[in-house]
């Protein structure tokens, strides 16, 4: 990336044409601008908090020889889809960064930001799922905290600092969660300086995690005060109030859970639950991750009902449970150790055909791609960093049928869709669709499906020599299936 520098204030008036890729307007300074030295501004311009169709002035915060970028400070034209912030902190905390954009316009605006980055890829986004609800739908946050004379300050960074906007409530939050989270300041005494709180509710029931603080017996207490029952079987009006059911600490190597540290989530009819502490990774939301995961599967079900899938960044399971049941079987991975232990609970418990591992997918792929495996479905959904172009070129020669990669970045999408898409992959792109996860946020969630159409190419230098293809191919145990 280029370097940048810090600017002192200086204010542009900037016509908004498209959205980068984070969520900021990009746009080009109007001719009346300049330079301090005189000449006109004519570098693109990233303004945060603009929308496309709009003319802002943008104060500028960093700049380098290409661009320049900012944060809008007025609004001289507004865009259709701009909306008074439903947050009073809206202004200063940095927790969401699309406060300002009608809640029904959001989806589409991702999946136009999704296609700007997709741009030099025959791909075009099928559809853009808005969120069921725009508020109230966070169910597991990371909240930063800092001791003061006057108690705790706690809540999300503020926009472009690390400085803390205390929050009493966030409108965003699932409200068991962010009733949950508040109860930390009473436990302000027993934590060091600064800190995070890590949590995760099911719609009623939270579990919080405290990173960096280690087990004290009053602090136990101060915490069991707070505790409430579980909710198993209730379906009252009543059970609706919040209930906090435990506090996993962890300070150092120790680990010291106060209640119960373990919520079930998404089990819904003859679908099981996932089962997971506030550490591990979870989806945003209840009821988007339920169309996600059915988009998934029905993907995956599209391969018929032998298939042999293997799961990459399986976490606690939210694929891999729903995938069993209509696969042959499923191998699923994941590098987080504890994700892994419940997925192999799960497996365990509501016998589902899941062999679940502890591994990283990069080292994974190459393993396979060199010993033959093949599989008839990949499923991935890796973090932002995305797989990575050595690791797409040996699942290319893993995947016999279809691939379904779960992107939460389109910029690292597009760089893995690049080789899994280049002419003579043999995969072309069946389906693109965009799942507005987390609304009032500019983050993206992308499902991307592709069909195999050609054979799948020998990886390069992995050839052997005499051309008679993989050594381990016979050997392989998902050999061919039809
Ligand atoms: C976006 S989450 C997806 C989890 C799961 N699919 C879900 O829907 O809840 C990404 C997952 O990838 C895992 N992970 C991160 N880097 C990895 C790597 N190099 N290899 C395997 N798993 C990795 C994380 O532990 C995390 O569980």
């Amino acid at each position: 990336m280029a370097e940048s520098s810090q600017m002192e204030a200086v204010e542009l008036t900037v016509r908004i044409h498209d959205l980068a890729h984070g969520g900021a307007g990009v746009g080009r300074p109007e001719s009346e601008t300049g330079t301090p030295e005189g000449e006109a501004e004519t570098r693109v311009c990233f303004v945060d908090g603009a929308l496309p169709g709009e003319r802002v002035r943008m104060r500028v915060d960093t700049e380098n020889k290409r661009w320049l970028r900012g944060h809008c400070v007025e609004v001289l034209e507004a865009a259709p889809e701009r909306s008074e912030a439903p947050c009073a902190l809206a202004d200063r905390c940095g927790g969401c960064g699309w406060q300002h954009v009608e809640a029904s316009a959001q989806a589409k605006l991702k999946a136009k930001i999704v296609e700007g980055q997709l741009r030099r890829l025959p791909v075009v986004v099928a559809e853009s799922l808005p969120s069921p609800s725009p508020l109230g739908y966070r169910r597991r946050a990371r909240v930063h905290y800092r001791k003061t004379a006057a108690g705790l300050e706690l809540g999300f960074y503020g926009q472009r600092s690390h400085a803390i906007v205390d929050c009493a409530t966030c409108p965003v939050l699932d409200p068991a969660l962010d009733w949950a989270v508040q109860q930390v300041r009473a436990w302000a005494q027993w934590l060091p300086e600064r800190g995070e709180v890590v949590g995760l509710s099911n719609g009623s029931e939270v579990v919080l995690g405290l990173p960096g603080v280690r087990h004290d017996p009053e602090l136990e207490a101060a915490i069991r005060a707070v505790l409430g029952e579980p909710k198993d079987g209730e379906d009252s009006e009543e059970s609706k109030e919040p209930v906090l059911l435990g506090v996993q600490l962890r300070g150092g190597r120790e680990r010291v859970g106060v209640g119960r540290t373990h919520l079930e989530l998404d089990g819904d009819g003859p679908t099981p639950p996932v089962s997971q502490g506030p550490f591990t990774f979870s989806q945003a939301q209840a009821a988007q991750n339920r169309n996600l995961v059915e988009h998934v599967a029905a993907r995956v079900r599209e391969s018929g009902r032998d298939a042999r899938v293997l799961e990459l960044h399986a976490g606690v399971g939210n694929f891999s449970r729903v995938l069993a049941r209509s696969a042959k079987a499923v191998w699923a991975v994941d590098g987080d150790r504890e994700a892994i232990a419940n997925l192999q609970r799960t497996a365990e418990r509501w016998g589902l055909r899941i062999n679940a591992k502890r591994g990283q997918a990069e080292r994974l792929l190459a393993k396979l791609a060199t010993s033959g495996r093949r599989y008839d479905v990949v499923v991935l959904d890796p973090p932002r960093s995305g797989i990575g172009e050595a690791a797409a070129r040996d699942l290319l020669s893993v995947v016999r049928d279809r691939v379904v990669y779960v992107s939460c970045d389109p910029a690292t999408l597009a760089r893995d869709l690049a080789v899994l898409l280049a002419e003579g992959s043999g995969l072309e792109l069946a389906d693109l669709r965009v799942f507005d996860m987390m609304p009032m946020t500019p983050e993206v969630e992308v499902v991307a499906t592709l069909n195999r159409v050609g054979p799948s190419p020998e990886p390069p230098g992995r050839a052997k020599p005499g051309g008679k293809g993989k050594k381990g191919a016979k050997k392989g145990r998902g050999g061919p299936r039809r």
